[in-house]
């Protein structure tokens, strides 16, 4: 008889992290679930992006994710800022003709805050998200990246932000994991330290790319809710133990493992396949766990 790797744990262990990713992507998804989006400088998927936008209770930008962001807002044919021809005062601006109080040009996409060392923002976007009302907050530190600036400066406006402190806002970087190397690694060895980190008051840091969508498994019982019939996510996952060797189990994949040690250097899980609607993993560690986006 199959023994069942799910049946055996202490209480304790048997407590369930809940995920579900799609209701980060889709805004039909239930639950729907409120976020901090933290634009990168990477490149900004357009096709998602406001969605993204309208599914974010605040809107940061690190340094050059700024630049992004106004170049996209540009690009955009129905964006309003093609109409945009002058800041005439505080928060007031003349587009179409009319002028217009701040808070009327919500759909320009402004964020609330720009931050980091301020050595990619461009001096025309400064300009212009200032003159917008954006809150542009330097911190010159060559210690930490702009990407742990932010998500310390989000933990300190969470009260602010939901105006209630005992709640943490899940944080969706967009651009996480895109582009150069030690960047992705890094943001990896942050996802880990946030996720241990006490003081810093967030809730779950999603990284988003076109292609994927990643985050940290806690140690126990995850339910991953996985529907592939909603169209936002494709069949590959990985499961990769970057932070020490662990021992896994899962349900809901094609190459399911029992009892299964993991580690780098050792044997992972890529390129695995969604066979259910809710994935379930068991870990003795954190794992990263990675899935592909439909139409990437
Ligand atoms: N080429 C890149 N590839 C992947 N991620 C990037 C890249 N450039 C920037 N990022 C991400 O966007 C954040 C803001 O980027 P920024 O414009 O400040 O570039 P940077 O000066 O290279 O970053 P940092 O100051 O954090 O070293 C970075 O902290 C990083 O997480
Ligand atoms: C051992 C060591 N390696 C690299 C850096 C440089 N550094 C780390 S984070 C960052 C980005 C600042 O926005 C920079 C430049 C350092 N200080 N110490």
């Amino acid at each position: 008889m199959e023994t069942d790797p799910f049946a055996s744990k202490t209480q304790r262990e048997k407590t369930v992290s809940e995920w579900y990713p799609v209701s980060y992507l889709n805004s039909e998804s239930v639950p729907t679930l409120s976020y901090t989006l933290l634009i990168l400088n990477q490149p900004i998927d357009g096709k998602r992006f406001s969605r993204y936008w309208e599914g974010s209770s605040f809107k940061i930008c690190a340094d050059g994710g700024a630049n992004r962001l106004y170049d996209l807002c540009e690009k955009s044919e129905s964006h309003a800022l093609k109409y945009y021809v002058g800041f005439i005062g505080p928060h007031h601006f003349v587009t179409g003709g009319r002028r217009l109080a701040f808070a009327q040009l919500i759909s320009l996409q402004i964020p609330e805050v720009i931050h980091g060392d301020l050595d990619s923002l461009l001096p025309k976007v400064e300009e212009f998200y200032r003159g917008s009302g954006s809150q542009i907050i330097r911190d010159p530190d060559q210690e930490t990246t702009d990407f742990m600036k932010c998500l310390k400066l989000i933990s300190t406006k969470t009260s602010e932000i939901i105006g209630c402190s005992s709640h943490e806002l899940d944080v969706v970087a967009l651009g996480g994991l895109g582009g150069r190397v030690d960047h992705g690694l890094s943001q990896l060895h942050h996802l880990y330290m946030a996720s241990e980190d006490t003081s810093l008051h967030i809730g779950r840091i999603i990284l988003l790319t076109p292609e994927s969508i990643t985050f940290l498994l806690h140690k126990g019982h995850n339910k991953i809710h996985t529907p592939l019939g909603k169209g936002a996510l494709a069949e590959n996952v990985g499961i990769i133990p970057v932070g020490r060797p662990a021992v896994i189990s899962t349900k809901g994949l094609e190459w399911d493992v029992n009892d299964w040690t993991t580690e780098i250097g050792g044997r992972i899980s890529t390129s695995n396949h969604i066979k259910s609607d809710i994935v379930e993993v068991e870990t003795t560690e954190r794992v990263v766990f990675t899935i592909e986006l439909a139409g990437s």
